[in-house]
């Protein structure tokens, strides 16, 4: 890209970022390197607050790389190298000072395939307070239910809390490991193809919970279906080969792209 489009694209997005409310994240000027290849280039994006962000383009365009700047999951990727800036509540989480299990704890990830411990429903969601040194039994059951709540899994699984979590469903895993990220209480939750390993109801469902999750949390999320990314996101990032092409309100980016690129993604023409 030129240096003319970029400064386009960055005022075009700036654009899209009026109005929209308080932001929790504040990407500037990213870059991310893999080794010599150049992964991320220079994303300028203003993560909006309580709504659902999602992030669209076509296989190996940077999508997950992007998500997992948002909690430094790349520091763990020894041939990863990054430059530039993500404020969250304005400090940059990419300071030296900044603790990363701190971050970590703020900013949960959910992955595409559910991963509960092998331990029970009950115990999978108190493992993050149990963690802080949290042990008070009333405590623990009061936070595993409203976690179960607010993962929508309560009513199936308050009778066999104590079993073992590998023997639920992979829908009903997914939403347990959300539990399991909610009970922690986190500003943001992470969410990298949450549903793609997943049935069509267990997709709905996790589809429902991402929209009654967005009143608490801020949430980003991956996806290869652009259906999904119509039906649950309040604004929508297409990536292409790095480059953040454009960003705006996911209404405004299926109905009317300012781009070609998005345009020819959206309606199938590659990717
Ligand atoms: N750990 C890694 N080491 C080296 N290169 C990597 C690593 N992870 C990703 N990449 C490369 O970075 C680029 C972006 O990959 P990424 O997984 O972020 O894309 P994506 O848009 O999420 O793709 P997909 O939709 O297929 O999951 C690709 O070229 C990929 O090969």
């Amino acid at each position: 890209m030129t240096s003319m489009t970029s400064a386009m694209t960055t005022a075009s997005h700036r654009d899209a970022m009026r109005g929209m409310g308080k932001t929790t994240f504040k990407v500037r000027d990213l870059n991310l390197y893999y080794g010599k290849d150049q992964a991320l280039k220079g994303i300028d994006l203003d993560i909006p607050a309580n709504k659902v962000t999602a992030f669209i383009g076509p296989s190996g365009c940077g999508k997950s790389t992007l998500l997992r700047c948002f909690n430094r999951m790349n520091d763990l990727v020894d041939i990863c190298r990054i430059e530039g800036e993500i404020l969250l509540d304005d400090e940059n989480i990419y300071d030296r000072g900044v603790d990363v299990a701190e971050l970590r704890r703020k900013v949960g990830m959910v992955f595409q395939k559910p991963n509960p411990f092998p331990k029970s429903i009950y115990e999978n969601v108190a493992y993050g307070l149990r963690l802080q040194g949290v042990n008070s039994k009333s405590v623990l059951d009061e936070v595993v239910e409203r976690s179960l709540r607010g993962a929508a899994l309560w009513d199936e699984v308050k009778d066999r809390l104590g079993d073992n979590a590998f023997g639920l469903s992979g829908g009903q895993q997914q939403r347990l490991v959300i539990a399991r990220a909610i009970a922690i209480e986190p500003e943001v939750i992470l969410l990298d193809e949450p549903a793609s390993a997943l049935d069509p109801i267990s997709t709905l469902k996790i589809e429902e919970l991402i929209h009654e999750l967005k009143e608490q949390y801020t949430i980003l999320i991956v996806t290869h279906n652009m259906q999904q990314a119509a039906r649950v996101s309040d604004y929508t990032a297409f990536m292409y080969l790095g480059d953040l092409v454009e960003f705006g309100e996911t209404n405004t980016i299926f109905t009317e792209p300012e781009k070609k690129q998005t345009e020819d993604y959206i309606t199938g023409r590659y990717g």
